[in-house]
């Protein structure tokens, strides 16, 4: 009997739902995904690694019946796994550093979450070690004053070992002196290109042998689990990471990351059809930031910048970097709804809103004087483009404790109506604070 279920074996109404970022990243995917995760069975990771960083606040039930305010910090594992009942999956196009899998594992583990059972991944993943850490750093000194401002998390050399065939994918751990051979020759290669670095090769060659062991209970070959999982009508919830303006294709290269973070991710990092896709959420901050290098045409490198900056305490979950900010950009998420091809967006921060007398929007970029059409792919261009704004008026109230949309002031209505019809994409899910009840469903 065949153990794969036949290709028309799902219902053709059991889509699979897409929470991804519209923007720079750090739009709040995190809590969206938990949000959804409670009508979910599977929380799905398909792309990026632990470069990406989910914060997520819950209040958690407590031993003594009392519930307590608990933040969860996600970079590798799906943050659907804060719902008891949600099994974790990581895909083939995921990038996974074995000791960091453990150690978020543990944490969640410590902080109350039993994950027995309920986390996978696939075997056809690509495995990121330390040396590909080592490496990401030394790339980025290496292109001095035009780095891009990575995580160092060694997610672009471990693509690239992918890319040029030598990476080494979970199931090759399981032939440990074949592994061995390929691991030691992948290292010397980076010396080659690198010069010397301090690296225990015999060492993590022992280290990784310890791992297989321990992840035993969490592989599964990943197209017969997602297939499977279709076929008998499992809801599935794929959390994007990153961004689109971060992919690796249609992000303002090169300062993007090394993945497919669009919609396309999905499909290839899941091996799933296109058909199988249903809602796709972009998440949208209400206004713009980014953190590493790269343009970012509506920037504010003043007082409101930095008012974003302190108020939305823009801080990178990974790196702890300070985040850029700037106005909301609707000709990035005109560009990002037509490659994502959204259902329906979630706006979230609009609560840091909350204290300004005006709120700028751009709708076009001009060059030389002439609008542009598109979104440059040339950064040159980008770099030199104006920004046309519209101004709208701010609400100078707290919108933090409302909780349905008519309770919500009427120039922070408009502000949402106005961003939705220039985007052409309903704006379903308001973000006004970061618990996860302070969400206005529309
Ligand atoms: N005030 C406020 N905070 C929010 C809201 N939604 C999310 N947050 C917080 O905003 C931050 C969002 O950043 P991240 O958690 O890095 O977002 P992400 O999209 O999951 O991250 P990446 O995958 O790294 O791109 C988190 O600290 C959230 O707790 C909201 O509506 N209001
Ligand atoms: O992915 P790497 O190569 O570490 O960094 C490239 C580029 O992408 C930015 N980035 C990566 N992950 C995230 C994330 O989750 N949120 C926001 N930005 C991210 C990184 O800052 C670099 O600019
Ligand atoms: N993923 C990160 C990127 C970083 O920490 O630099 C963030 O949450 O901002
Ligand atoms: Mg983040």
């Amino acid at each position: 009997m065949a153990t794969l279920p036949a290709a028309n074996a799902a219902s053709p109404e059991n889509k699979v739902r897409v929470v991804i970022g519209a923007q720079w990243g750090d739009e709040g995917k995190g809590k969206l995904a938990d949000i959804l995760a409670a009508d979910s069975d599977i929380c799905a990771r398909c792309a990026g690694g632990n470069n990406a960083g989910h914060t997520i606040v819950v209040d958690m039930p407590q031993p003594n019946g009392e519930k307590k305010k608990t933040m969860f910090d996600f970079h590798l594992l799906p943050s659907g796994l804060v719902n008891p009942k949600c099994v974790g999956f990581i895909g083939a196009g995921v990038v996974v550093h074995l000791p960091s899998f453990f150690a978020e594992l543990d944490t969640l583990q410590k902080k109350g979450l039993d994950c027995d059972g309920r986390l996978f991944v696939s075997d056809r993943a690509h495995l990121v070690f330390d040396f590909h850490q080592v490496v990401d750093g030394l790339k980025e000194v290496e292109l001095g004053g035009s780095s891009i401002g990575t995580t160092k998390k060694g997610i672009g050399p471990a693509y690239s070992s992918k890319a040029s065939r030598s990476g080494l994918r979970i199931h090759h751990l399981y032939d440990i002196d074949a592994f061995a051979i390929k691991f030691r020759k992948l290292v010397e290669g980076r010396f080659k290109r690198y010069g010397h670095f301090e690296y225990d090769t015999e060492g993590e060659i022992a280290r990784y042998k310890a791992f297989a062991e321990k992840l035993k209970p969490h592989i599964v070959d990943g197209i017969t689990f997602i297939h499977k999982a279709l076929a008998s009508n499992k809801r599935i919830l794929v959390e994007g990471a990153n961004a689109l303006m971060l992919d690796l294709d249609y992000g303002t290269y090169p300062f993007v990351t090394s993945s497919s973070t669009s919609i396309g991710g999905v499909c290839t990092g899941l091996g799933i059809p296109p058909r199988c896709i249903g809602e796709t959420i972009g998440v949208v901050k209400a206004y713009t930031t980014r953190v590493g290098a790269g343009p970012f045409p509506t920037e504010q490198l003043n007082n409101i910048g930095k008012h974003l900056q302190e108020v939305g305490r823009e801080f990178g979950v990974t790196t702890g970097r300070r985040r850029r900010c700037g106005w909301l950009d609707l000709v990035v998420l005109r560009y990002s709804a037509l490659i994502n091809g959204y259902t329906a967006l979630n706006l979230t921060k609009l609560d840091i809103l909350d204290d300004l007398e005006e709120l700028m929007v751009a709708v076009g970029y001009e060059l030389d004087g002439k609008p542009l059409e598109n979104f440059p792919a040339d950064l040159d261009l980008l770099s030199r483009v104006s920004v046309r704004y519209v101004t709208l008026p701010g609400w100078k109230s707290s919108i933090i404790d409302v909780r349905k949309y008519e309770d919500l002031p009427e120039n922070c209505k408009r502000y949402i109506e106005f961003a939705e019809d220039f985007i052409g994409v309903r704006i379903r899910f308001i973000g006004v604070g970061p618990g996860r009840e302070a969400m206005i469903t529309r």
